[in-house]
């Protein structure tokens, strides 16, 4: 479905990330961690043909992605950003109608077609009653379930997902990874992908998904979540200490130390936090 070799990314003659590698089939969860600035959205968007690769290759369906159209990648991946206010008002049900643009021809209407599957794509995670509010008066969570609808909506057989659940409340944040879980075993989606972000690593064990932990754009360790998420590794890459827990029900969880650290570095070239 998506591979990428050898991948240096960047922003023209700056990079921020190289020698990164990753393989994705239907039915995987793959999560990005690392700190703030490491690299996690540059990569996606390298990942999505936004941003040229600085050298390497992404394979999309089998074929470079730069040999793509826009159209053709969009009915292979569909994208959730981080939800912004958009500047021009729009009904939430026409946010997730975007998601039926590449299914269209040139000049054409979203059909009734669209519009029922629009509508499933709200009714699936729980949002139908917004159908008629304003996007833009949308709380933060209340985006991002609507963006999560617009890549349902999109029907591809990949979503990436950057930081899905940063703006949602706890209920919703569960709700949101259940939906990525139902997603990729789901026989309707016909098992599809998706990579995300997250900053909260208890996600990747709760999705028993596979990890690339980052670090200044360099992969630190890749595999299961319970083979690279260990006290060692996530105290590396954050910066504190990090013990990874077993509760009763089995489940591991991720806690950080909260006494008194020096300051915590956001890598790259990006701001230090004094
Ligand atoms: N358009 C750009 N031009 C140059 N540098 C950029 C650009 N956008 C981002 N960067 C830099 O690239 C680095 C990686 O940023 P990126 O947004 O990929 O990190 P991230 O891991 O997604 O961070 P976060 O977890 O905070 O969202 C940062 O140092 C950032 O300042």
């Amino acid at each position: 479905m998506l591979k990428a070799q050898s991948l240096s990314i960047g922003y023209g003659k700056t990079r921020i990330g190289s020698g990164l590698e990753l393989t994705v089939q239907s039915g995987d969860i793959l999560c990005l961690l690392g700190p703030n600035g490491c690299g996690k959205t540059t990569l996606f968007r390298t990942l999505l043909g936004l941003l040229p690769a600085l050298s390497g290759t992404v394979m999309l369906g089998g074929k470079p992605i730069t040999a793509q159209t826009r159209a053709e990648i969009a009915h292979q991946v569909a994208y959730v950003p981080q939800a912004h206010a958009p500047p021009f008002p729009f009904e939430a049900l026409e946010v997730v109608l975007m998601g039926r643009t590449a299914r269209l021809g040139l000049f054409g209407q979203p059909g009734r077609n669209d519009r029922a599957i629009a509508r499933n794509a709200m009714d699936r995670l729980g949002i139908g009653g917004l159908a008629h509010r304003d996007y833009s008066r949308l709380s933060g969570g209340q985006r991002q379930l609507v963006l999560i609808a617009r890549a349902l909506a999109q029907e591809a057989p990949l979503i990436v997902m950057d930081e899905p659940t940063a703006s949602l409340d706890f209920g919703n944040q569960a709700q949101v990874l259940a939906q990525i879980a139902g997603l990729v075993q789901d026989v309707a989606t016909r098992g599809c992908a998706v990579i995300l972000s997250t900053h909260n690593p208890d996600q990747a064990f709760a999705l028993n998904a596979q990890v690339l932990l980052m670090k200044d754009g360099v992969r630190q360790a890749q595999g299961s979540a319970h083979e690279v998420l260990t006290d060692a590794s996530l105290s590396n890459v954050y910066g504190i200490p990090v013990s990874v827990e077993t509760t009763s029900s089995g489940r591991k969880v991720c806690l950080p130390s909260l006494a008194c650290q020096s300051a915590p570095t956001i890598t790259s070239d990006a701001l230090t936090i004094a």
